[in-house]
């Protein structure tokens, strides 16, 4: 039986193991934190990852727990709505981060080996298959090896060299947070924007907790993806003197946060997704940035196309050549993120009026039609 180890127990690695195991072959699953991390905001599920779910038996719990976000309203600084935008949905689903890591964990587990609270440390490749070195101390032998362990993947790290060579840094910082759930709106995202820079508040009408999320421009920082208190430092430079709408308060609140979490907006690019017996997929291998919108999407039907692509060959090469020719062009697509930061962060007084003008329109036009 071929026997793999998949990297990272998120929305990529728990999606590929299932689907190895429903295919007869053996997954072992290693997650780096001693239990599943269930933090962030909104995810979308749409078209195929949508089927996936659906194949996997969750749709309809996915549907049960959907997030029920009515649109996006832009607020000046005396919280009054400039504009909102209705979510057209058009089959689409948005499903909190956590609930959807949660049902991934109810349909794997019983097929797959979970591992928590342990990493990768080196790997050496033969002929045969991969000897694996954890950081806990065991050495196990496996076929192949696939790192699902998102944007700062360290199997990426070991198989394909340092990660500046395959991130992208795409001109801006974010971070998520919980924020006080009597603030904001029930049911929408409040956008705060300031010139290069936007706060805002998302409330989903499933879920009591409200979350603050931040946005800023900047080139690259001297950033250490680790480093929290690095982060808490460089989020308070970047709106610490902000006193306007309720900046200071979601910002008290973020700082304050454990669960706070802060990055560089980052793409991944690489030329080929594998190199020798180990593959990625999900963020590792190809993070379009939650700015687009689409990271379980692309790690949901990465994972699901790698699986099948392994099934069909004992040949571990043209599989993961299949996989890569059959999923590259929706990653190239989701990975258009532009139009989606410029309307979220104009950069500009100018920008913003033009922004808040075309989402009045659009509003009306919704209204009339
Ligand atoms: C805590 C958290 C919050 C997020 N919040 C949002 C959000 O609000 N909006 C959004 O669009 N996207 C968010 N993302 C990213 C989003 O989950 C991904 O874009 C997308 O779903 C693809 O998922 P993935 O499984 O490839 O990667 P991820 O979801 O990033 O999962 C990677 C997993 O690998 C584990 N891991 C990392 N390094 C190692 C290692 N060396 N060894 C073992 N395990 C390791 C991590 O702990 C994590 O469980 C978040 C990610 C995380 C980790």
């Amino acid at each position: 039986m071929t026997e793999i180890l998949v990297v990272g127990a998120s929305i990529a690695g728990q999606t590929l193991a299932y689907w190895l195991a429903r295919h007869g072959m053996r997954a072992t699953l290693v997650e780096r934190a001693p239990r599943l991390r269930t933090g962030g905001n909104g995810v979308d599920l749409r078209d195929e990852a949508t089927e996936v779910a659906a194949r996997m038996g969750i749709l309809p719990r996915v549907r049960a727990a959907a997030a029920d976000v009515r649109g996006m309203k832009f607020v000046d600084a005396a919280d009054r709505a400039v504009a909102r935008v209705n979510m057209s949905r058009n089959g689409e689903i948005e499903i909190m981060r956590g609930d959807l890591v949660g049902l991934l964990h109810e349909v794997a587990e019983p097929e797959v080996e979970y591992v928590f609270g342990d990493s990768v440390r080196s790997m050496e490749e033969d002929a045969g298959g991969v000897t694996v070195s954890f950081e806990g101390g065991t050495t196990r032998r496996f076929d192949l090896v696939v790192g699902a362990d998102g944007l700062h993947s360290s199997v990426r790290r070991l198989a394909f060299g340092p990660e500046e060579g395959a991130l992208r840094h795409m001109g801006h910082y974010f971070a998520f947070a919980n924020a006080d759930s009597a603030l904001g709106e029930d049911r929408w995202v409040t956008m705060y924007n300031l010139p290069g820079k936007m706060a805002g508040l998302y409330r989903s009408g499933n879920h009591a907790q409200a979350k603050a999320y931040f946005i800023f421009r900047s080139a690259p920082l001297a950033h250490d993806h680790r480093d929290a208190e690095q982060h808490r430092t460089l989020l308070k430079e970047a709106f610490g003197h902000e006193t306007s709408w309720r900046v200071r308060e979601l910002l008290d609140g973020a700082l304050a946060d454990p669960d706070f979490y802060f990055d560089a907006l980052s793409q991944v690019h690489l030329p080929s997704w594998s190199s020798g017996r180990v593959a990625l997929v999900g963020d590792a291998a190809y993070c379009a940035s939650p700015a687009s919108g689409a990271g379980a999407e692309l790690a949901v039907v990465g994972a699901y196309r790698l699986a099948e692509e392994l099934a069909g060959t004992s040949d571990h090469q043209i599989a993961f050549r299949r996989y890569e020719e059959g999923h590259r062009e929706l990653v190239k697509r989701k990975q258009q993120i532009g139009p989606n930061v410029r309307m979220m962060v104009p950069k500009t007084h100018l920008g913003m009026w033009a922004r808040n003008g075309l989402a009045l329109s659009m509003g009306l036009l919704a209204r009339s039609s």
